[in-house]
C-alpha cells in the first residue's frame, strides 16, 4: 500500500512524540468531551484551478508554529496519478515524503486506502496535530469529505473539521456559472456548496463592485457558510482550523447560523440554492431517517415539476421525541449523521427543527409538507 521515494530518513526529521497532557490542556479550552482532543482533525481545502489553496497552505504553515501539521497534496481524479506528495511542518520546516495511493474509484476504493495511508504514517512518524489536505481544482470533496468522515466507532485516529472551500475572486463568477454538460453541476459551483468556510481570495484584482457581485454569487449558492474575502490567502487562522464542523460540538454554534441564514430567491431552476424551514414540534428517529433517506438516498422527493430534489449538503436542529438533547443532522452526498448535541432542551423551550439544505430542485414548501407530513403520520400510529 504505501512506498517511499527515495529521497528519506536523512532529510527527514523524526517527529518527537506529542506530550499529550499539555497539548490538550492548552489547545482544549475546556470544552472538548473526553478522548474527542485525542484524535486529529482533518481540514479539506478546496477551491477551482489557481484560486489560492496552495497559497493558504503555506500561509497557515508559516503562522502556525504551536501545531504539528501535516499537509496532505491530493491528486484524486488527476490522471493515474498514484503518488501522493506529503509535507509534514515541524516548526516552519518543511519535508516531503511520497505515499502512494490506490484510488482507483473515488468515492470507495480510496476510501480505506487514503485513511489507512495517513495512518500508517502517523505509526511511523508519530502523531500529527492536524492535517490540511488540498485537494486539485477539479475534485468534488464530496467525496473527499465522505473518505474521512468515518464513524467514531469505528476508531479512526481522525476527524473531518470542515471544509474550507478558496474562490477566486477575478475569475470565480465564470467558474461558477459555467453550464456543463448532461445538466451536470460544475465544480465549483460544488465546492462552494459544500464549504463551511468561503474564502474569496485575490481580492486586488477586482473592483468593489466585482466583489459584491461574487459575494451575491457565493452567499445565493451556500447561505450558511461563512464567507471571508482575502489577499494571498492572508486569514485569521481561528476562522479555519478547528471548526468542528461535522461533529456534535458545532450544537451551541449552529443553533446561532441556523437563525441567520440567508436564502434567496433565484430563477434559474438549474442553480444551486440554499433552503431553509423551521418546524415546531418533536419528530422521531425512525421519522427522521425516513425523511433524510428519501431526499438522499431514494431521490423520491420531488419539486413542482417533477424533478428530484438533488441534495448536496444539509444541516440542522432537530428535536426527537424523548430526547433530552438537541440532535444535530449533517449531510454531504448519501452519506449522513444524527449526533446527539450537548444543547440540552429547556423546560419552556419550544421545541422546533430547523434544516438547512443545499443542492438544486429545491422546493421548500414542499420540503416542509414533507417533513410534517413524516411527524404526523407517525404520531397517528402510535
Ligand atoms: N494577485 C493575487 N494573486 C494571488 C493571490 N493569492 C494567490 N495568488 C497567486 O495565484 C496563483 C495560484 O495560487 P495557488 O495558491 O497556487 O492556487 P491553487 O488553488 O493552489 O492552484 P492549483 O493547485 O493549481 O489549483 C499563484 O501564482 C499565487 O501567487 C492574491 O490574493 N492576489
Ligand atoms: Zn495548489
Amino acid at each position: 500500500m504505501m512506498a517511499q521515494a527515495p529521497v528519506e530518513e536523512e532529510d527527514c526529521p523524526e517527529l518527537i512524540p506529542i506530550e499529550d497532557q499539555d497539548q490538550q490542556e492548552a489547545g482544549g479550552k475546556g470544552e472538548v468531551e473526553p478522548g474527542h482532543s485525542l484524535k486529529i482533525p482533518v481540514t479539506i481545502i478546496t477551491g477551482y484551478l489557481g484560486a489560492g489553496k496552495t497559497t493558504l497552505l503555506n500561509y497557515i504553515l508559516t503562522e502556525q508554529h504551536s501545531k504539528r501539521i501535516a499537509v496532505i497534496l491530493n491528486e484524486f481524479g488527476e490522471g493515474s496519478a498514484l503518488e501522493k506528495s506529503l509535507a509534514i511542518s515541524q516548526g516552519g520546516e518543511l519535508y516531503e515524503e511520497w505515499l502512494e495511493l490506490r484510488n482507483g474509484c473515488l468515492c470507495c476504493s480510496v476510501k480505506d486506502n487514503g485513511l489507512k495511508a495517513i495512518e500508517n504514517l502517523m505509526q511511523k512518524k508519530g502523531k500529527f496535530d492536524y492535517i490540511l489536505l488540498e485537494t486539485t481544482g477539479l475534485a468534488d470533496p464530496g467525496a473527499v469529505a465522505s473518505m474521512f468522515w468515518v464513524d467514531a466507532e469505528l476508531g479512526s485516529d481522525i476527524y473531518l473539521d470542515g471544509i474550507v472551500s478558496v474562490v477566486d475572486a477575478k475569475y470565480g463568477q465564470q467558474h461558477l456559472t459555467e453550464e456543463k454538460p448532461d445538466d451536470l453541476i460544475n465544480e465549483a459551483t460544488r465546492q462552494v456548496a459544500l464549504a463551511d468556510l468561503i474564502i474569496i481570495n485575490k481580492t486586488d484584482l477586482i473592483s468593489q463592485e466585482e466583489l459584491y457581485k461574487i459575494r451575491t454569487t457565493v452567499r445565493s449558492i451556500n447561505g450558511l457558510a461563512k464567507i471571508l474575502e482575502t489577499q494571498r490567502s492572508r486569514v485569521d487562522l481561528a476562522e479555519v482550523l478547528d471548526l468542528h464542523a461535522f461533529d456534535s460540538l458545532s450544537g451551541k454554534s449552529l443553533q446561532k447560523k441556523l437563525q441567520h441564514v440567508q436564502t434567496t430567491h433565484r430563477h434559474l431552476d438549474k442553480s444551486i440554492v440554499t433552503v431553509t424551514f423551521e418546524i415546531v414540534g418533536n419528530t422521531t428517529e425512525e421519522n427522521l431517517n425516513e425523511f433524510i433517506q428519501n431526499l438522499l438516498w431514494e431521490r423520491s422527493v420531488k419539486d413542482k415539476t417533477g424533478n428530484p430534489m438533488e441534495v448536496i449538503r444539509l444541516k440542522g436542529l432537530v428535536s426527537i421525541k424523548d430526547r433530552s438533547h438537541q440532535v444535530i443532522v449533517q449531510g454531504v452526498h448519501e452519506l449522513y449523521d444524527l449526533e446527539e448535541t450537548m444543547v440540552n432542551w429547556k423546560e419552556d423551550d419550544e421545541r422546533t427543527n430547523r434544516l438547512v439544505l443545499i443542492g438544486r430542485n429545491l422546493d421548500k414548501d414542499i420540503l416542509k409538507e414533507v417533513f410534517i407530513a413524516t411527524m404526523t403520520e407517525k404520531q397517528e400510529n402510535s
